[in-house]
């Protein structure tokens, strides 16, 4: 996300932080529901002229509200969808080239996707010893004996899960969501993934213990090396967990770059709106939102122009609506695509 900046270091970036998965120009068509056979065939552009470099031992967050496309492009960078322009690449080859069963074994080895239910997401008919033998026999051919319990104890250890004899005798429904999501990163170690797409990891567990699975992932990046794409639709937590961030608004990448930069200095309407929508202690309730014009979300479509946001930006101006500006980059790795800027 920062090739192009000229205050940062890119040689050091490059050597201590290679780029491990990227998004050239992304963008994904689905069908509109609805349609009659005999209609002409409209499309919903789901996601719109992604772009980001997602780097070893690193994380870029993807946040903005419901719909926005978050999801989807996750279930791209898995292979579940198939772009409609642009694609993703991994160490530099187009994931659409991985067409034999031993490339697409390798790929969905090293990338793998954390689910927001930990409650589903887990056999419940199976032991925690189970989930974890299991990609350990399949991916490295590791049978059961000492070589395996060793990896088990300290894979458990590892994600925090302990004493780890007691917790690989049990089933999923002995453990609470947050210990589920634990075993879930358990599952990715035993893989051996590099990289994990984390849709929502924490949305669904109580808010205390959100914050010991957000310092897993953390150390997992730190200390294992592992790199995150964080979907989220909370901007705060992304400040905690990721180096970079894109907000995106219906498919469209509004403000990205340094997470630090647009948590603390946000330049888009959207995101400054993302921003004060976050619970703070320190404000009354009585102080009012930023006024934003309208709350509906449009739906995009690929022949629609202009920027998504006009409808709702309180600064729109006449240009907004007809044609989406270049991005502009605001300081070293911050850029936002906003008329406000041109
Ligand atoms: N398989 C599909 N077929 C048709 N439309 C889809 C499909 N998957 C997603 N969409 C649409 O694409 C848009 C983006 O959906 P997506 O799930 O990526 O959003 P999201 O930002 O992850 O939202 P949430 O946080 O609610 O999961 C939505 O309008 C959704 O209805």
């Amino acid at each position: 996300m920062n090739a192009r900046s000229p205050h940062i270091d890119q040689a050091a970036l490059d050597a201590k932080h290679p780029v491990i998965l990227e998004a050239k120009d992304l963008c994904i068509d689905f069908r509109k529901k609805g349609d009659s056979i005999f209609s002409p065939k409209q499309y919903l552009r789901a996601v719109n002229g992604l772009n980001f470099q997602l780097r070893e031992a690193r994380c870029v967050a993807v946040v903005g509200e419901s719909g926005c496309g978050k999801s989807t492009s996750a279930k791209i960078a898995t292979k579940i969808h198939k772009a409609t322009e642009g694609g993703i690449y991994y160490h530099g080859t187009n994931i659409d080239e991985f067409t034999s069963g031993e490339e697409l074994d390798a790929y969905r080895r090293d990338v793998q996707m954390v689910f927001q239910d930990p409650f589903s997401s887990l056999n419940p008919l199976h032991t925690i010893r189970y989930h974890l033998m299991r990609p350990m026999q399949i991916y490295h051919g590791i049978k059961p004996g000492k070589e395996m319990e060793y990896r088990l104890i300290k894979i458990l250890t590892q994600v925090g899960l302990t004493p780890p004899q007691e917790v690989l005798d049990k089933f999923p429904h002995q453990l609470s969501g947050g210990q589920r999501q634990r075993v879930f990163l358990a599952k990715t170690l035993a893989i051996g993934a590099k990289v994990i797409l984390a849709d929502e990891p924490t949305s669904m567990l109580d808010v205390s213990i959100r914050i010991g699975v957000l310092n897993l992932m953390n150390r997992m990046k730190h200390e294992m090396g592992k790199s995150f794409m964080y979907i989220t639709h909370d901007i705060a937590t992304a400040r905690y967990f990721a180096e970079d961030t894109i907000v995106l608004y219906c498919g469209h990448m509004v403000e990205w770059g340094d997470t630090e930069q647009i948590t603390q200095n946000p330049q888009h309407p959207y995101t400054q709106l993302l921003l004060a929508a976050v619970p703070d202690p320190s404000r009354s309730i009585h102080e009012k939102l930023p006024t934003h014009r309208s709350m509906e979300t449009p739906m995009w479509s690929p022949e629609k122009k202009g920027c998504p946001y006009a409808g709702r930006c309180p600064q729109a101006k006449a240009e907004c609506s007809q044609y989406l500006p270049e991005p502009v980059e605001i300081s070293a790795n911050h850029f936002t695509r906003c008329h406000l800027f041109t």
